[in-house]
């Protein structure tokens, strides 16, 4: 299935796009499912998507299984934890109840065994496909300026873990060290939307949009999601991205 992709004029109308369509995804989930799952986005981007996400009502958040895509090995009061960051623009304004709360925890030099515990919550809890991959409702990700999604970034094991759903990403360079969800578990997700915002990222999207890749392609150009990849663009970062009639 191709991806959509949605132009909103700016960050906050993004937000609010976003927030509309993830409660959408959610409501169907629980109402078919009984439960839902999500994956949570780290980085600067998705705040303003959690703070409409914290004030909508149609969700039904004591049904829903709060997943992580990535996590720093950093302390969960750290700046630059992505649970803090959710933690406090989400789900201290939302009724989950913490033991369907999951975050992940990393911490070297265990950072394995951290993602093999969390790859086991994962998949005792997470519907499983034939194949055992873990299937969630909605992942969100974010897009780095080098093309990475979640901590998946080029070059790394992570990235090409094609069998744990889990991975542990420590390669030097990249600090602090952090766990990851691998391309299995994205790809198997139901829903994942890529939430893009501001110019300096509008070359990557160009490039990760382009009709013919050129060179290795990046992190977000492996995924082959089994259900919808829905991106939604602001203005700036889509800069370079050819407007259909245009
Ligand atoms: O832990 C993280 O940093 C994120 O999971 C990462 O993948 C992020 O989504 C991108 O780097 C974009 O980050 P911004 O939204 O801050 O540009």
């Amino acid at each position: 299935m191709p991806p959509q992709i949605r132009i909103l004029d700016d960050p906050e109308t993004l937000a609010e796009a976003a927030a509309a369509r993830c409660e959408e995804i959610l409501r169907r989930a629980v109402a078919t499912a009984g439960t839902a799952h999500l994956a949570l986005a780290g980085g600067r981007t998705p705040r303003a998507l959690y703070r409409r996400l914290a004030r909508r009502g149609g969700i039904d958040w004591r049904r829903v299984h709060v997943w992580f895509g990535d996590e720093r090995a950093v302390p969960f009061d750290d700046p630059r934890s992505n649970y803090r960051m959710a933690r406090e623009t989400l789900l201290e304004h939302v009724p989950v109840p913490p033991a369907q709360v999951h975050p992940m925890r990393a911490r070297p030099p265990c950072l394995r065994d951290d993602a093999e515990a969390y790859a086991a919550t994962l998949c005792a809890l997470a519907p499983l496909s034939a194949l055992g991959v873990p299937c969630l409702d909605l992942v969100l990700l974010g897009l780095g300026a080098d093309g990475h999604v979640a901590s998946l970034f080029p070059g790394t094991r992570a990235l090409a873990e094609r069998d744990d759903p889990v991975a542990a990403v420590d390669e030097p360079g990249i600090e602090p060290p952090r766990l990851t969800l691998t391309l299995p578990v994205l790809d198997h997700a139901r829903h994942l939307l890529l939430l893009v915002a501001g110019e300096e990222k509008a070359a990557v999207v160009r490039r990760a949009l382009a009709e013919a890749p050129r060179g290795e392609p990046l992190p977000v150009q492996r995924l082959a999601p089994r259900g919808t990849l829905e991106w939604f663009l602001d203005a700036a970062a889509a800069a370079g991205v050819p407007r259909e009639g245009a």
